[in-house]
């Protein structure tokens, strides 16, 4: 017979908390993934906060939501077109956004950051957070390739601390890994995996291990093809059509590093180099580093140039 304590109704009420349905997001970074991630949450009735840094770059992500909704709704609703808009309409109303990640966070139950892929930068994101969220909250990165609990070291809040990597493009792609980091405890990582069920993806349980379970086998994979051409071995266009008529892959390794953008890309594989200098399968690309140092970033660099358009309009001084 278990005796009731005050500390162990303490325990139990704050269990029952995390137990609890995970009902509002706040989601820290709105370009490929973080827009992406968003757009899944508020369509399975959770209320959304997203952040970034400027309104204008909220506005493009806003944007961004409401195409591919569209197209989600074009597909689910082919025979009713007005149950679409009412559709999009109403995912897009469970979106509001913020650039003020701090004020944002309190009234939230869970926040998942996907910004840059810099450990100093999600540290710092996350420090500041940990000071303003509820005791309740639990926090989740979307790192592709940093330790989770690297990450989780800036704040107070190990335990509520967990990975939630989730693949691109997030509508479309079922997979999240769901990451266990040494001291994330078992109520926080069966939250994470009860709400990636609830996004209506299909959670795999992962180790806290360079890469997870997807990247540690996609990115050698990656750089391999990358090696292959610059050794003059095969053409980009002949390497992407091989592995997808001859492997049965969705894109080639080319197409994917493009749609994944070569910046995210070059911050893996220089991380797990510095890490790991003596490994060849991480070695960096000196054709991946000439055409990010040029701005080629791949399929978000015509929204990257775009946003920086609108940005020099409006800060240009005729406008000012
Ligand atoms: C070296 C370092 C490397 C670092 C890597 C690290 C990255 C990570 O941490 C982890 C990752 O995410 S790795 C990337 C994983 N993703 C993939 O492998 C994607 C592979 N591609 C595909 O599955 C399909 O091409 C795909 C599903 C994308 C598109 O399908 P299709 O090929 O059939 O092409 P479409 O005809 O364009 O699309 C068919 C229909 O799909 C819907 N759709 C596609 N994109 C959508 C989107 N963004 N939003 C909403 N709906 C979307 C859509 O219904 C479309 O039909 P239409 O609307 O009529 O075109
Ligand atoms: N691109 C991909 O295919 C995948 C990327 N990831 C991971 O997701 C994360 C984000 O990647 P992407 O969406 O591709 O990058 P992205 O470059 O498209 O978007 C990052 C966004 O974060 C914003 N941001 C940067 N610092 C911020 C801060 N302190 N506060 C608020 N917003 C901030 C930027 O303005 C930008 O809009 C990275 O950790 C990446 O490794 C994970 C799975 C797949």
């Amino acid at each position: 017979m278990a005796f009731i304590t005050r500390q162990n109704i303490r325990s139990l009420s704050s269990s029952a908390a995390l137990r609890a349905a995970i009902k509002h997001v706040t989601v820290i970074g709105g370009g490929l993934m973080g827009a992406g991630i968003a757009q899944v949450a508020a369509s399975t009735g959770h209320s959304v906060v997203l952040v970034d840094t400027s309104e204008d770059i909220l506005k493009k992500s806003t944007k961004g939501i409401e195409a591919s909704l569209k197209r989600v709704a074009k597909k689910k609703f082919a025979e009713k077109p007005e149950d679409g808009e009412a559709f999009v309409q109403k995912v897009l109303k469970n979106i509001s956004t913020s650039t003020d990640a701090v004020s944002v966070v309190q009234g939230t139950d869970l926040v998942v950051e996907a910004i840059v892929e810099n450990l100093k930068v999600k540290q710092d994101l996350f420090g500041a957070l940990d000071k303003a969220a509820p005791e309740h909250t639990i926090f989740a990165s979307n790192t592709s390739s940093l330790p989770i609990a690297d990450i989780a070291s800036s704040t107070a809040r190990l335990d509520r601390f967990g990975g939630l990597h989730f693949f691109n493009p997030v509508p479309m792609m079922k997979l999240v890994e769901v990451i266990k980091a040494p001291a994330t405890s078992q109520q926080t990582f069966d939250a994470l995996l009860e709400f990636s069920k609830a996004l209506g993806k299909h959670p795999v349980s992962c180790k806290d291990t360079p890469g997870f379970i997807v990247n540690r086998l996609l990115v050698p994979y990656m750089l391999e093809a990358v090696r292959l051409h610059e050794r003059g071995h095969g053409s980009k266009e002949d390497i992407d059509v091989a592995m997808k008529l001859g492997a049965g892959y969705p894109m080639g390794p080319f197409e994917l590093l493009d749609y994944v953008g070569l910046d995210t890309s070059k911050f893996i594989i220089d991380g797990w180099h510095e890490k790991d200098p003596d490994n060849p399968l991480f070695a960096p690309s000196p054709l991946l580093n000439k055409l990010v140092a040029e701005g080629k970033l791949g399929k978000k660099t015509a929204w990257v140039r775009n946003l920086l358009q609108t940005q020099n309009v409006n800060n240009s001084p005729e406008n000012t």
